[in-house]
């Protein structure tokens, strides 16, 4: 057994469909649901407010002065949330140890989205090659620091656990772990991997779909503006961020941040799959162990479900009445079936709760004279780094 299988065997994604598997996933679900049932102060919601405040604070006080790109503050903020429901606790958006972890988890993303990292998803044996393997080297020794710094927190949530009041996932993982008779998916090992899953699915995910959010803003002026009157019509002059009690009233709103994952799926060829036996597919034979992967691109591309599917447009999402439609076909920005993504509801509330604090507080546009990015790289996951105009309204 390789190293690699070994850190596969420990993970939620890119591990087997098996009944470790399938416990660890349960209980990450069952903690995420019950961190997010939790009601007023320590909400989720609560937290993801807190973070959409900060953030809009951070940028008020860097004035608008000078053109600039929202990219670093986005991954902050969305980090942040993470670490509120992991850790129990928020960092500043200049806390050394944070941001070195920052730094870490964007290098290991960044590795991940090299050509050779794709090259070994399909080849796995490259990763045996010197030189091609470099980005693996790397990528194992990214992830060796963040387990250290995830350790530390564990050991910090030990000494002072209350199993009876869990204040997070870590409190929560370490409850499961003294209640649950030993077994092979609950290790304290494993606890690490649950945890670091966490934060490299939740963050770039999330942070990068926001990007795009405002990205799309920039290039659709008049989206924006629709937007923002629909924030203003419903907000008023109340000042503080919205709330998801807000979210119903916000058709065109929500319907803008479904067309951004439409129009830019952040996992365009989704993680991979592989059958664990071997399976006939619409007449193709398809042997278990067989790395298959599903294009979520051509899903939400497909002229026949979406009339001109490389313009972006909001009103594709909203009915004869103006309301969302619930279920749309031919969209699946989280994929679908039993390793549909885990934190969907959690990324839901992100994205709507910053878009429309973001657009509540601000206006973002080019420089005077700036040629506009281009968004036309239909498989490009990060959005182009792009200096805008952040004006407070
Ligand atoms: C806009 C934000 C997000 C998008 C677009 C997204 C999308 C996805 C997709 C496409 C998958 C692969 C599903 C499959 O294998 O078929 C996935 C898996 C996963 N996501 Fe997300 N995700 C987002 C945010 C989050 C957040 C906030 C978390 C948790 C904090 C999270 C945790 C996970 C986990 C743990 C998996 C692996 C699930 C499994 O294999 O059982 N994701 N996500």
């Amino acid at each position: 057994i390789t190293k690699q299988d070994a850190a596969r065997l420990k993970n939620i994604a890119f591990t087997k469909f098996n009944p470790a598997y399938l416990e660890k996933r349960r209980f990450a679900v069952s903690a995420l649901k019950n961190l997010g049932m939790k009601m007023g102060p320590g909400s989720v919601e609560e937290h993801i407010r807190e973070e959409a405040r900060q953030l809009c604070l951070k940028l008020s006080e860097q004035g608008d002065a000078h053109p600039r790109d929202i990219a670093d503050s986005l991954t902050v903020s969305v980090s942040n949330i993470v670490c509120s429901m992991v850790f129990g606790k928020r960092y500043d958006h200049d806390d050394e140890k944070f941001v070195e972890l920052m730094k870490i988890v964007h290098k290991v993303l960044s590795q991940l989205e090299h050509g050779s990292s794709q090259l070994m998803m399909v080849f796995p044996f490259l990763r045996f090659i010197p030189g091609v393997n470099s980005t693996n080297r790397i990528l194992v020794e990214c992830i060796n620091k963040v387990h250290e710094f995830l350790r530390q927190e564990i050991t910090k949530h030990r000494e002072i656990l209350d199993s009876e009041n869990p204040r997070d996932f870590i409190d929560l993982i370490l409850t499961e772990l003294q209640t649950k008779e030993k077994t092979d998916c609950f290790t304290e090992e494993n606890i690490v991997w649950i945890i670091q899953n966490m934060f490299f699915a939740g963050t770039e995910t999330t942070a990068n779909t926001l990007r795009w959010g405002i990205l799309y803003m920039v290039l659709c002026p008049e989206e924006q503006q629709k937007v923002q009157s629909e924030l203003d019509s419903v907000l008023g002059t109340d000042h503080d961020v919205p709330t998801l009690a807000h979210r119903s009233q916000l058709p065109y709103t929500e319907a803008t941040i479904m067309e951004t994952q439409r129009i830019r799926l952040v996992a365009p060829l989704n993680a991979p799959h592989a059958p664990n036996e071997d399976t006939t597919f619409r007449g193709y034979d398809i042997p278990a162990g067989t790395q298959v992967l599903t294009n979520l691109w051509s899903a939400h591309m497909d002229p026949e479900y979406w009339a001109n599917p490389e313009k972006f447009d909001p009103r594709r999402f909203l009915d004869t009445e103006g309301k969302v439609v619930s279920r749309p076909d031919s969209y699946l920005p989280f994929s679908a079936g039993r390793r549909v993504c885990l934190g969907e509801q959690l990324a839901k509330m992100e994205l709507f709760l910053l878009f429309s604090s973001l657009l509540k507080h601000f206006t973002f546009k080019l420089p005077e004279g700036a040629a506009a990015p281009s968004a036309d790289d239909c498989m490009r996951v990060t959005p182009p780094r792009v200096n805008m105009c952040i004006t407070r309204r």
